[in-house]
């Protein structure tokens, strides 16, 4: 079954740090496989976006005007930007480049209200080869391993499939757009009775319907393919998919595949292979990817890449739906209160530990405020004598150096 989105307006503690969490898990992966990380500004000049035949609609991007009136976009999207900045400072990708980012994402072709996600993802800088791309695909499953999800699929599929069966029908825009939602939707009826009013040969149609099949196994995918008589007009592609497919063998993780030949997505810069990854019970894919490499072009330099982005905020979602969340370390703040007259020393104690690390709360019993609850290490000062409490014990002590070694102990 499926469950909708959670929309959570704000973050509590709790959810704020299995967040953090699970970010600092995601960049400890991409750092292991040789990425550093990278930040674009959050408002971008809209120029950079408008006209670009590679980058989809610019009516969902969300604009504000500086001061000068000149237009800005919040990023809508962030493979973009660090293409045109590689673009500028390299014009050839010489040296691999590799680079990571945790970054916001504004407004763009979401389908609820959320008009902002976190992403993190990877974009890789390099020729293409097999190989290559297998790498980036291994690294999002390994992610998704490290997130400890026990069931995940990462389909792949090919930019160029679809558009080399276009190719052969000579259709409008508007006329391929509901193709496209059939297709992504698996809608075959609606998409049967769509294809007889277009005036394209019999043999593309039955091609074009075929396509939402073409998912799972990919030696049954690879033999639907033949019997439709499909190789003949996507063999380039599908040649490469398979390499890429045998790579990915390599690091015994084909167990996660599927192909799915009916994948497109809403971006318009992919060049070749795509993929998307989908954990149970969440509708939406949590990983997005694929090859762009033409979208340098536009920046005027031939830098070929492939990259993915996790949305960071599903995944914690669909981690949470999977009982996932480790159980955290109490981080309940240790009190100390204090009489008045003990006000320095008091002080000194806390200082003492929140230099360790601890969280302190202090407060003198002369305010006469709320005692701390049980579970808390509670300090307390008199003038005579200093006690620490937790649950039903009691300790006294002389030195601060006492109340660490307890601490440490107990393992708080
Ligand atoms: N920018 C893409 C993901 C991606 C990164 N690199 C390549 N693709 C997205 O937001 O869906």
């Amino acid at each position: 079954m499926m469950h909708p989105l959670l929309h959570t307006p704000y973050l509590d503690n709790d959810l704020l740090q299995q967040r953090d969490k699970m970010v600092a898990t995601l960049k400890q992966r991409f750092k292991t496989y040789g990425y550093q990380q990278i930040q674009t500004a959050t408002l971008e000049p809209y120029d950079l976006y408008v006209g670009n035949p590679k980058i989809g609609n610019t009516d969902e991007m969300i604009k504000v005007m500086d001061t000068s009136g000149k237009v800005l976009v919040l990023r809508p999207d962030v493979t973009i930007p660090i293409t045109q900045q590689i673009a500028t400072a390299h014009m050839n990708v010489g040296e691999d480049t590799r680079l990571f980012y945790i970054m916001d994402v504004f407004g763009y072709r979401f389908e609820d209200d959320q008009k902002q996600r976190t992403q993190a993802g990877v974009e890789y800088f390099s020729n293409r080869t097999p190989a290559g791309d297998a790498e980036v695909i291994a690294l999002a499953i390994h992610i998704l391993k490290d997130c400890g999800f026990p069931e995940f699929k990462l389909e792949i599929g090919h930019a160029g499939f679809f558009r080399a069966l276009l190719a052969q029908a000579n259709l409008s825009n508007e006329q391929i757009a509901p193709l496209q939602t059939y297709i992504q939707t698996k809608n075959i009826a609606e998409m049967v009775d769509y294809l007889a009013t277009l005036p394209i040969q019999e043999t593309v149609k039955e091609a074009m319907q075929h396509i939402p099949f073409l998912y799972g196994e990919p030696n049954e995918v690879m033999e639907g393919i033949k019997q439709n008589g499909l190789n003949g007009i996507v063999q380039a592609e599908l040649t490469y998919l398979v390499d890429v497919y045998n790579s990915i063998q390599a690091y015994g993780l084909t167990d996660h595949i599927v192909f799915n030949l009916g994948l497109i997505n809403d971006m318009n810069y992919y060049s070749d292979v795509i993929f998307q990854g989908f954990v149970n019970q969440v509708g939406n894919p949590v990983v997005m990817g694929g090859r762009y490499d033409g979208l340098g072009d536009y920046f005027g330099a031939r830098i070929p890449a492939i990259g993915f982005a996790f949305d960071v905020d599903l995944l914690l979602h669909a981690a949470k739906q999977h009982g996932l969340f480790t159980t955290l370390k109490e981080d309940e703040p240790i009190a100390v209160s204090y009489n008045i007259s003990q006000q320095k020393e008091a002080l000194a104690i806390a200082l003492a530990l929140r230099e360790r690390g601890y969280a302190v709360v202090t407060y003198s019993t002369n305010d006469n405020r709320q005692a701390a609850s049980k579970e808390t290490v509670h300090i307390i000062c008199e003038t005579d004598s200093y006690n620490l409490y937790h649950g039903e014990q009691a300790i006294s002590f002389q030195h601060i150096s006492e109340v660490i070694q307890l601490l440490q102990e107990r393992g708080s």
